[in-house]
């Protein structure tokens, strides 16, 4: 399963805002409406949009479009994960070397796409080693192949676990208020034929405290140099009740979501979004119109509730700022 490619300078990006109910692909030969696209969440998932934003970078160039105002322009499309501006310095960096010329930039966008999905294999490879036999297993939000360039994350995790025979059970959490968990993870799950149950995100505290739980594992957004992370609003509240059951807590990423440039997780910068999405569902209102509404997109877990780090470099445990600083050297 893929969510983005690239065919003839054009982009095709799979709108998930349609998931799982329609499978529209979109084409783009415009920087600009990429960024809208990952606003407005046809692409999402960290890994994704900066491999999206790549893609969107060499648009501009084989149009022959200022790369500055198109880097500008698509870094300003969603503030929290740390891929997007990851990918767009590496474009840049790129485009310097070769002068701005569309085919190397194109050959990089193409690298940074094939490279995330290698590392969501690599990551699942090391995070399956952790999965105990007949493991039911939480996750949160979508970090699977849409979300990424393929393959997933902690879904990369967790579809290696099943093909090392190991998964009983995939408990998703529908992950309000955009639902990623009810219209991706388990649209993912069950399109690759792995057990999968959809709970309420208030059902997941209820199911460890019967024992149904051995492990929960989740996406990120950006870690910061001490193994603080943010990842979908939610996740931290899975890691809090996590700890108190003695429920193993697993965070999977890239090393390109990693952000040491912040000592910890409160310089992470957490999206505001729309209102609307959560006084109403599917275009329904479901809350009274005039009604505050606080909508932070990300939440931030700190690293004291996070058993353990699976990268595509391998498996890190506390001390984590000793130990992600190892991880790069
Ligand atoms: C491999 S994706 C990791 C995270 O990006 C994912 O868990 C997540 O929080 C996605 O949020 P979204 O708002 O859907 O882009």
């Amino acid at each position: 399963m893929d969510a983005i490619r690239w065919e003839g300078n054009t982009l095709y990006l799979l709108d998930q805002t349609k998931l799982p109910v329609t499978e529209v692909w979109l084409p783009y030969t415009d920087y600009r409406p990429v960024a809208d696209a990952i606003r407005t969440m046809v692409v999402r998932g960290a890994p994704a949009i900066g491999v999206a934003a790549a893609y969107a970078y060499c648009l501009a160039a084989l149009a022959g479009e200022g790369l500055d105002e198109a880097k500008e322009t698509l870094a300003a499309s969603r503030p929290t994960a740390v891929n997007l501006f990851w990918a767009l310095e590496r474009m840049e960096r790129k485009a310097k070397e070769c002068g701005g010329a569309a085919e190397p930039l194109i050959a990089e966008a193409k690298a940074i796409h094939a490279e995330d999905v290698a590392m969501c294999r690599a990551m699942g490879a090391h995070g399956a080693a952790v999965v105990p036999e007949h493991a039911r297993i939480l996750t949160h939000c979508n970090a699977g192949a849409l979300a990424t360039g393929g393959y997933g994350t902690a879904l990369g995790v967790i579809r290696a676990a099943h093909e090392a025979g190991k998964v009983n059970m995939v408990y998703c959490d529908e992950t309000r208020p955009l639902l990623q968990g009810a219209r991706l993870t388990a649209y993912e799950l069950v399109s690759d034929h792995i057990p999968a149950t959809l709970i309420a995100d208030n059902m997941a505290a209820s199911l460890m405290a019967k024992g149904k739980i051995d492990l929960a594992v989740v996406g990120c957004d950006r870690m910061a140099a001490n193994g603080d992370f943010a990842n979908k609003i939610g996740t931290y509240s899975v890691a809090v009740n996590a700890h108190y059951h003695g429920i193993p807590f697993y965070v999977a990423l890239p090393c390109s979501t990693i952000d040491l440039s912040l000592a910890d997780g409160s310089g992470i910068p957490i999206e505001e979004r729309d209102r609307d999405e959560v006084r109403t569902l599917y275009g329904t209102r479901t809350a009274p119109e005039s009604v505050e509404v606080c909508n932070p997109a990300f939440d931030v877990t700190p690293h004291s509730l996070v058993t353990g780090i699976i990268t595509e470099k391998g498996v890190i445990y506390p001390p984590f700022q000793e130990n992600l600083q190892k991880l790069f050297g």
